[in-house]
């Protein structure tokens, strides 16, 4: 059951405009960052935590995981220009056979059961991933005009985080380098190699803070928490 995370933390937040890296940001006057770490650093299954990091916020960085207290992360690496050449700037560095997981740092309300489901899956399949069925009506459009409708049975929202044996995280990230395909997550690098992926249900609190008004969603769900927490549940 044991696992090490990934945690790509080197964007620089452009869509969330506030000027610096959002995982800086505070949630509760603590940061978006802090938080997403203190889930794994409570998660007794998670090992390790790399972290990829932009060389501009490591000195912030470094200051707020002693600031915290935060115990877990074995090593901080500089990230890529995309968030995929990140994780593969990590993913290069570790050994061994066993499960990783690559989880957003901009994904701080990912819960601890979840991920415990996501790592069972990993174990039994070689590769989860966690997402929630699509709410929304889904249409493909050419120039603005509807072309298609898509059959919403099938399709799911995906998330972090995702799951892989090591040697099978690697493989994809060597291939997709090789060939220049950039996804935008690791699992699609994965379905290129033919890897079975299982879907793992989750959440949809745990949301990526990405644009300015993510932040309003993300104050909803701590408030809903801490009722929850009131109320002994
Ligand atoms: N070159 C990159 C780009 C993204 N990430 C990380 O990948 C996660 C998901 O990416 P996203 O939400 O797109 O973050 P940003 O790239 O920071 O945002 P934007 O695209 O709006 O600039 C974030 O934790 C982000 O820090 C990364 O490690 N390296
Ligand atoms: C990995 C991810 O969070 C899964 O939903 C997502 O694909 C990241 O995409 P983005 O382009 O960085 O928002």
């Amino acid at each position: 059951m044991g696992y090490e995370v990934i945690i790509p933390a080197a964007g620089q937040g452009k869509r969330m405009e506030a000027g610096k890296n959002k995982l800086l940001l505070e949630l509760r006057e603590v940061p978006v960052l802090i938080h997403t770490l203190k889930v794994f650093e409570q998660d007794r299954n998670c090992k390790a935590v790399h972290l990829a990091i932009h060389p501009d916020d490591e000195q912030e960085m470094k200051k707020l995981l002693r600031k915290y207290g935060i115990k877990k992360v074995a090593s901080l690496i500089y990230g890529g220009k995309e968030r995929q050449h990140s994780v593969y700037h990590v993913v290069k560095e570790l050994n061994g056979e066993g499960i990783v997981l690559v989880h957003d740092a901009a994904r701080p309300f990912v819960e601890i059961d979840a991920i415990s489901r996501l790592v069972e899956a990993a174990e039994e399949t070689g590769a989860s991933i966690l997402a929630v069925p699509m709410k929304d009506t889904v249409k493909k459009a050419n120039e603005g005009l509807v072309s298609e409708t898509v059959e919403r049975a099938s399709l799911w929202s995906v998330q972090t985080p995702q799951a892989f044996r090591l040697p099978m995280l690697l493989d994809a990230h060597e291939r997709a380098a090789r060939e220049s395909y950039v996804g935008t997550d690791d699992a699609s690098l994965v379905e290129r190699t033919n890897g079975n992926i299982k879907i793992v249900e989750g959440s949809y609190d745990n949301i990526k803070l990405t644009t300015p008004e993510d932040l309003y969603f993300a104050e909803a769900i701590m408030n809903k928490r801490m009722q929850g927490k009131k109320k002994g549940k």
